[in-house]
């Protein structure tokens, strides 16, 4: 019985029967009148309460019938975003899911996703913070996770006019000129041999990134044997990330931890803190020696000690892991879906070498200067991030008040879905989805601001990614210099694979392994 249903009956008891012992003159059909007349008013309040809740829950969106207690939880497909494009052929653009006790809204169109990161923007700029997120994260003080307000500006903008911003990327373009000679030595050393090359982009990228971040500190073999800890720790995080975790869905068991992510992530996320424990620790032992990284900018803004919105070491331990795992995996495998797309259409691999060798030519390598006369190779990266985007369900936004949207209600504190890989495949609003055709983007018409809401790989609106313009370089520049660089060829007896594996971050089912073949005229080229 509800509690209002149970104060309700023990009224009308004690009424009852302080009204029969005070009025002994009343008849037995007096009585039976008056507890008849109750009787039926109660029964009215209770029908008016079920109509009440069950009108409240129709407007949810709809949604796959779910069981007692566990929901939808048993149904759910390990590939989410394509299990959610499913349903949505069924239950509309819009529809619920429940998840234990959680409830989750997969939004699945163009309008709709302007409704939330657009129309909505600031009921929705903030994130229902997962216990894996949480032990990833110092308790969720990074800039994905932490809510909308001071403290998250105050981090967005450290990291954006620190690290992130145009001049400062323009000025430590030697750094990641370094790091990509370096791999293209590498690569010419396996000339005729098969590469892993998912595994050295991602170390490009970190070691870019890291250098970006304590390049003046970590130097030679410990940064090639960083890479190594870190490739292995990034990948098991964002594995953990996008699991569903019943310590979620039931906040009452998170304490038994039944599946063992909130340990698993702990221990992954102490690793990391043992080697930013360590670089600091090294930089703390440089002394005066002026350096200008970024950990030093950091270092420096922890000890400034701002009252208003202070900036701990947790602060800054969170943010070197935000760059880490939210720079690496997400260019890495975009650059390596791009290369297996290419590879699968020769076509497209011909028109992109052809506008290189204009560009640049045979005699001389690609530099950062050259990305923005490379139309059709920029066509080539925004359609891969179409087809493949990096975080195809982005970062799962959470209303901090009830709201409506497509006519459905939206309640505060639920988890929120933008299936960003289902609209950049939507038949309504691309011709041939699934085909991989760069030439769609060669009018110009989509970029990456977020302003479109059938194209947005990077998200829309005040949660928009915060490394574009990073990861924009850094992608067309590696992608630039191995189609220059190399002719690429399948090991004999391979097929191109170019299945999926779902997780926060989109990953390729199978790596891609390829053969470089050096193209340039000059072996010193690869030096
Ligand atoms: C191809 C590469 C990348 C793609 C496709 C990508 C895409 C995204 C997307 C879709 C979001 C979530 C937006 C939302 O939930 O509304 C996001 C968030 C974020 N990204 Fe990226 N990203 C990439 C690279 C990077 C890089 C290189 C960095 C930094 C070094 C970075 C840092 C971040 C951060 C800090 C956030 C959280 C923003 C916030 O919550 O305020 N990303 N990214």
């Amino acid at each position: 019985m509800t509690p209002t249903l149970q104060h309700f009956s023990q009224y009308l008891h004690c009424s009852f029967s302080s009204w029969r012992s005070k009025t002994s003159l009343l008849t037995d059909d007096v009585s039976r009148l008056l507890f008849t007349l109750s009787a039926v008013f109660a029964l009215f309040w209770c029908a008016w309460n079920f109509l009440k809740s069950k009108n409240q829950t129709s407007l949810l969106p709809p949604g796959p019938k779910g069981l007692p207690l566990l929901g939808n939880l048993l149904a759910l497909d390990p590939d989410l975003h394509s299990y959610f494009a499913g349903l949505s052929q069924t239950y509309g653009p819009i529809f619920k899911l429940w998840l234990g006790n959680k409830l989750g809204i997969v939004v699945n169109s163009p309008s709709l996703a302007q409704q939330v990161l657009k129309d909505y923007d600031v009921t929705f700029a903030n994130r229902d913070v997962t216990v894996a997120a949480r032990f990833a994260t110092y308790g969720g003080c990074d800039i994905v996770w932490t809510p909308y307000g001071d403290e998250w500006r105050m981090l967005r903008k450290v990291c954006v006019t620190k690290m992130l911003s145009k001049i400062t990327l323009d000025s430590v373009y030697t750094l990641r000129r370094r790091e990509v000679r370096q791999t293209v030595s590498y690569l010419y050393s396996k000339s005729g041999s098969a590469v892993n090359l998912g595994e050295q982009m991602f170390l490009t990228t970190l070691n870019v990134i890291t250098s970006m971040m304590w390049g003046g500190t970590v130097e030679g073999d410990e940064r090639a044997s960083l890479g190594a800890e870190f490739r292995e720790i990034v990948a098991e995080i964002t594995e953990l990330l996008g699991k569903p975790n019943v310590s979620d869905f039931y906040p009452g068991l998170a304490r038994f931890d039944l599946q063992g992510i909130a340990k698993q992530m702990d221990g992954l996320a102490g690793r990391f803190d043992g080697i930013f424990d360590r670089v600091i620790g090294e930089q703390a032992k440089g002394g005066g020696e002026k350096r200008k990284d970024f950990l030093d900018f950091l270092l420096r803004l922890k000890d400034e000690n701002d009252a208003k919105t202070p900036f701990t070491m947790n602060h800054l331990k969170a943010l070197l892991m935000d760059m880490v795992v939210g720079g690496t995996d997400t260019s890495s495998n975009t650059i390596e879906f791009a290369m297996a797309e290419v590879m699968n259409q020769p076509k497209v691999m011909n028109q992109i070498q052809q506008e290189l060798e204009a560009v640049i030519g045979k005699h001389s390598i690609v530099e950062e200067s050259h990305i923005h006369k490379l139309p059709y190779l920029e066509a080539v990266v925004k359609e891969a991030l179409r087809l493949h985007p990096a975080l195809p369900l982005m970062v799962p936004h959470c209303p901090s008040e009830t709201c409506t949207v497509g006519g459905y209600t939206v309640p505060k504190g639920s988890r929120v879905f933008v299936n960003l890989w289902a609209i950049q495949r939507d038949p309504t609003m691309w011709e041939d989805p699934f085909k991989f055709d760069p030439d769609r983007f060669l009018n110009n018409k989509w970029d990456y601001s977020g302003s479109d809401f059938g194209y947005f790989p990077f998200g829309s609106g005040r949660r928009i990614c915060a490394g574009i313009a990073m990861a924009e370089r850094m992608v067309m520049y590696l992608l630039a210099t191995l189609f220059h660089s190399f002719d690429w060829e399948l090991p004999p007896g391979e097929k191109l694979d170019l299945s999926e594996k779902f997780g926060i971050v989109l990953k390729k089912k199978i790596p891609l392994v390829a053969i470089p073949k050096p193209r340039l005229s000059d072996p010193a080229l690869y030096e």
